[in-house]
């Protein structure tokens, strides 16, 4: 067997740094797991390429099968093969997902440990934290596609996090990603400079022609300009 392709790690932190919300708006509007997935702690941020793991509910034994394979620049993902809360991960896996370089966590699941996490400043998101403990029983797998927050993440694709949630970057997309995202960091500062300027979306938009034909009744109140 051998390791998947994957992503390049530069380019994924690259990603990262432009964040969430930056990434998938440019992408156009595609990879974002949802609003369920929240950081564990604020102000975490990261890229990463990953690595999946399928686990059964209430079961972490895979997360340990899957630590071995993570290499500097990884992203640990995490799903369960049917729906489960329960804290699958804390910081004990972080320690040691840390001192293998990996950049974070993003778990279908709970996570507990959560003081430790932030203390630590290893970034995981997940959809629940919870101390619900967990078994190490049953088999799953480690490196294959798997699916959560409607996404299909394969081993090697590129993840970003921060206090948005996850998107998902496929390691075809992140060249493409990569340009995208910095022609919209590019606008929003020309556009930022506008408002801050006193200029109105209405009108940097064009949507003011518009606003008939969309059958957007106004008054406009051009005297309340500062
Ligand atoms: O050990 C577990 O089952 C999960 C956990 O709390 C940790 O990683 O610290
Ligand atoms: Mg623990």
């Amino acid at each position: 067997m051998t390791d998947p392709p994957r992503a390049d790690i530069a380019a994924a932190e690259t990603l990262g740094g432009y964040g969430v919300a930056t990434v998938h708006e440019a992408l156009g509007r595609v990879g974002y797991l949802g609003p369920e997935f929240r950081p564990v702690w604020t102000g975490a941020r990261m890229g990463g390429t990953a690595v999946t793991v399928m686990c059964w509910p209430g079961d972490n034994l895979m997360i340990h099968v899957a630590v071995e394979q993570c290499r500097p620049g990884d992203v640990l993902v995490v799903a369960t093969n049917s729906p489960c809360t329960d804290g699958l991960f804390g910081e004990l896996f972080a320690t040691a997902l840390q001192h293998r370089g990996v950049r974070g966590a993003v778990l279908a699941t709970g996570v507990r440990d959560v003081a430790d996490l932030r203390e630590m400043g290893f970034p995981v998101w997940s959809r629940a934290v919870s101390a619900q403990g967990t078994v190490k029983s049953t088999a799953g797998a480690v490196n294959v596609p798997i699916s959560l927050g409607g996404q299909t993440v394969h081993p090697g694709d590129v993840l970003l996090g921060d206090d948005d949630g996850v998107t998902l970057v496929p390691r075809a997309a992140v060249d493409r990603a990569l340009v995208a995202a910095e022609e919209r960091v590019r606008k929003e500062s020309a556009a930022r400079a506008a408002f801050a300027a006193g200029e109105l979306g209405l009108d940097r938009y064009g949507l003011r022609a518009r606003l008939p034909e969309l059958g957007v009744e106004y008054v406009s109140h051009t005297e309340y300009r500062p």
